[in-house]
């Protein structure tokens, strides 16, 4: 592990809860792993796993009032749980002068997901929806198709989401329904994979 990944580490376990502080465990673990699977940066994965839930406990009060001093894309400040990505990232570029663009992105659009997210950008969106300790009906499909078809992962990863919060009468950030159609289009004019699709699914 690099100096920096454990500097996070130990950042993570601060910051959070037990509960929460294995989750990261599971997502840097499973995101470490896709990358690995695919010939992607295994150094940037574990990077992006360690940051993205660090601001995750804070108070929506606390996100908000940070929200307003720094830069967040439009919309996120509508939903203030969404803001700990953003915050997080925020955090990864100035207290640990972590300047890679990629790794960022990863940790701003983990939550919501976006269209024409980079491969690292869908290993982590993926990761923080399958790592081990997630448990949703279609998680163990949606765990195998990661390794077979990436887009296909993410859009059963987005369409969970989007269940999810209907379900409980959440509000649905735009940017995740834009990226559910992409990807529902892009993976429909892709030759079918073998892979068993899900059932759908809520993410806890
Ligand atoms: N795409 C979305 N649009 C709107 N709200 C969302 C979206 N994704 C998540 N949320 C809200 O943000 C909360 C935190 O999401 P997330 O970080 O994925 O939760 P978890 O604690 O399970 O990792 C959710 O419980 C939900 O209320």
């Amino acid at each position: 592990m690099t100096e920096l990944a454990l500097q996070l580490q130990r950042a993570a376990r601060k910051a959070l809860s037990d509960r929460r502080f294995r989750h990261v465990q599971g997502v840097v673990e499973t995101a470490v792993t896709l990358a690995r699977h695919y010939h992607l940066p295994e150094e940037k994965a574990e990077l992006a796993g360690w940051l993205h839930d660090l601001a995750r406990e804070w108070p929506a009060e606390r996100l908000a009032q940070e929200a307003e001093q720094i830069e967040v894309p439009s919309g996120f400040a509508t939903i203030p749980m969404l803001l700990h990505g953003p915050v997080a990232a925020h955090m990864g570029r100035v207290e640990y002068g972590i300047l890679d663009e990629d790794v960022l992105n990863a940790v701003i659009y983990h939550t919501s997901g976006r269209m024409a997210m980079s491969e690292l950008e869908k290993i982590l969106f993926i990761a923080d929806a399958v790592e081990p300790g997630r448990s949703y009906p279609g998680v163990d499909s949606i765990r195998q198709l990661a390794f077979s078809d990436l887009d296909s992962a993410v859009l059963r990863c987005l369409e969970s989401s989007i269940l999810y919060l209907l379900e409980r009468g959440e509000p649905i950030f735009p940017l995740t329904v834009m990226a559910r159609n992409e990807y529902l289009m892009y993976t429909n004019s892709k030759p079918k994979t073998t892979a068993a699709m899900p059932k759908q699914g809520a993410v806890e």
